[in-house]
């Protein structure tokens, strides 16, 4: 099926800003994280941008393959946002185009290309020099819907309880809640 773009989801333009502090793709407090911004695009898709860092290096002045795709998962878990679907990844396929080195901004474009039920099949393309540069990475996910037990159940308590306890969280997560 067709992906639907949530009436309440954010305008074309607008930043999605992070879904969890501590989010090592997106959250301002976490030092070394990716700390990727993504805009809603038109349709189910969006762009988003993040800087490779010292930190994030695999080889002698280059980006981390691994974090690399990190920054592609992020990319497309934050489209489930658009959806107003709370979903985690239950596959990602990436393949690595051209090194990526330290300094390097990568542009990001992504979009759901099509829901089944609870699966969700979303692309993404991580281009290097300008959103209109060569494409150094890419990649195909599956993400797979969940309800909030998902990480209720699942996370450590000592952080559930924290974002329990935390408004901006529950307002975030009331967000998806909504979900006709
Ligand atoms: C106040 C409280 C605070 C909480 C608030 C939280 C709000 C947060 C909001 C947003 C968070 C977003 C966070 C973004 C971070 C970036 C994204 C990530 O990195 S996520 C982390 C990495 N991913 C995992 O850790 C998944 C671990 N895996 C699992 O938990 C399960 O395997 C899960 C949920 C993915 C599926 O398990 P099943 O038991 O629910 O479902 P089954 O029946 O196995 O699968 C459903 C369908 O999907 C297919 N499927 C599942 N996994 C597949 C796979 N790997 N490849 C292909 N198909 C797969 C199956 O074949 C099935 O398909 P058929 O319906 O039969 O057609």
């Amino acid at each position: 099926m067709q992906p639907v773009r949530h009436p309440d989801a954010p305008a074309p333009g607008e930043l999605l800003g992070a879904h969890y502090g501590q989010c090592f793709g997106c959250g301002g407090d976490q030092p070394h994280g990716l700390h990727l911004e993504a805009r809603a695009g038109e349709g189910v898709s969006l762009t988003a941008e993040f800087t490779v860092q010292p930190a994030h290096q695999g080889a002698p002045g280059l980006a981390h393959g691994g974090v690399l795709a990190s920054a592609l998962d992020e990319t497309l878990g934050s489209l489930n946002w658009l959806l107003r679907t709370i979903a985690v990844t239950g596959r990602l396929e990436t393949d690595f185009v051209r090194p990526v080195p330290v300094g390097t901004t990568l542009h990001l474009e992504a979009e759901v290309t099509a829901v089944a039920g609870r699966k969700i099949y979303s692309t993404a393309t991580g281009r290097v020099g300008g959103p209109d540069g060569p494409v150094a990475v890419r990649a195909d996910a599956l993400f797979i819907e969940v309800k909030v037990d998902h990480f209720v159940d699942h996370g450590r308590q000592e952080e559930i309880q924290a974002a329990m306890s935390d408004p901006d969280q529950i307002r975030r997560t009331r967000a998806f809640e909504v979900n006709p």
